[in-house]
């Protein structure tokens, strides 16, 4: 990473983490991703998320925000300024007809429903069983549904249909970085190329959750769908698989929800998002860092004094939970056993364990 701060190195237990080359003090911003690479505000709070800054109009004590595009169905915004922004920034002809294409695409299926149903190939519905489930099937899948994937239109739940705006998001900051469209570049700690670095964590998850394999193949052949008939412009990152494959296999594990309070003070997650670069804070029990969303902006401080050569930890889960509760949710949606110190000591371990 290109930091003077810190930088990235493999760790003692397997995989990259990043750590400081000097003395840090305490409260300094370590890092901060201007936008996320990917994004998506959960369909039901389209109205209520501004889409470019995420302002909650609950913050701003509203129930919604009334400001759209002019020629574009699926988003809100906070302001007239936001809304500019937006224009100028994003690839703005090719997302209103892209939402429009999901909208007319997941209501045809739905009517269509028994026939799609009945000529799916078996890839798309059957749930595979975790003993099967090993990296060459991953591998085979993709590659029958690629196959099949044309003339394929699944019926998508709501959240299916959801990771299909994720996904797509990703391809269109894909598409404006290849042809000079994004008018903001990321730096290239934060480009496609360092998204493929992101450690894959696909295999760990299907088999967690088997549904989720067919649920992903029918994504992929939903968005194919989708960009052959409505968006052409899209059409090179279909050509094959390998795109929507290299953004579901990161997802998992690498992404970051986006948190509000709600009405009644309970943490609400209105969407996600992709940060590449911030992906590659571990997590600790007892962090040494915290990440702060301001807007789209992500940025990380450190929370106390840090010695150059100590790793830079943020917190994944709730760390005030008891270490038999954070190693369950560890294991079950980050796919890892934490290796912190305070885990062993709490779990009275020593260093061979
Ligand atoms: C968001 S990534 C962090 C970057 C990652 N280490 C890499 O090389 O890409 C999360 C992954 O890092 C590893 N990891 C993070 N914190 C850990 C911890 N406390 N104990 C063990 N593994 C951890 C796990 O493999 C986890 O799936």
């Amino acid at each position: 990473m290109e930091s003077d701060l810190f930088r990235r190195q493999a760790t003692w237990y397997g995989g990259r983490g990043l750590f400081a080359t000097q003395p840090i003090s305490k409260d300094t911003l370590l890092h901060t991703c201007p936008f996320p690479y990917a994004s998506v505000i959960y369909r039901v709070f389209r109205k209520e998320v501004c889409g470019l800054c995420f302002a909650y109009a609950f913050d701003a004590g509203r129930n919604a925000w009334n400001i759209k595009l002019e020629n574009g169905t699926g988003i809100w915004f906070c302001s007239e300024g936001c809304r500019d922004r937006w224009i100028r920034d994003e690839s703005s002809e090719i997302v209103p007809a892209m939402n429009a294409a999901i909208d007319k695409l997941a209501k045809m299926a739905e009517k269509k429903q028994r026939s799609v149903a009945a000529d799916s190939a078996r890839i798309f519905t059957e749930i595979p069983k975790v003993e099967s489930l090993t990296q060459d099937f991953i591998d085979e899948a993709w590659v029958i549904a690629e196959n099949s994937a044309a003339t394929q239109l699944p019926t998508l739940s709501e959240m299916e249909l959801d990771t299909v705006r994720f996904v797509l998001s990703a391809i269109l900051r894909r598409h404006a970085e290849d042809s000079g469209l994004q008018k903001t570049m990321p730096s290239p700690l934060d480009s496609w190329p360092a998204l493929l670095e992101l450690q894959n964590n696909e295999l760990h998850f299907y088999r967690a959750r088997p549904h989720a394999l067919p649920s992903n193949l029918r994504i992929y052949a939903f968005i194919r769908r989708i960009v052959l008939t409505d968006v052409p412009a899209l059409a090179t990152y279909l050509a094959t698989f390998e795109t929507v494959h290299a953004v579901l296999a990161r997802d998992p594990g690498n992404v970051f929800g986006m948190y509000e309070m709600n009405e009644e003070g309970d943490s609400e997650m209105l969407g996600w998002c992709m940060y590449v670069s911030a992906s590659y804070f571990n997590h600790d029990c007892a962090p040494n860092v915290r990440k702060k969303r301001m807007g789209r902006e992500l940025h990380f401080f450190a929370t106390r004094d840090i010695a150059p050569g100590e790793e830079l930890c943020t917190n994944y889960i709730d760390v005030k939970d008891t270490v038999t509760d954070r190693r369950k949710e560890l294991a079950a949606n980050w796919y890892f056993d934490c290796v912190c110190d305070r885990c062993k000591r709490e779990l009275g371990a020593t260093d061979d364990n």
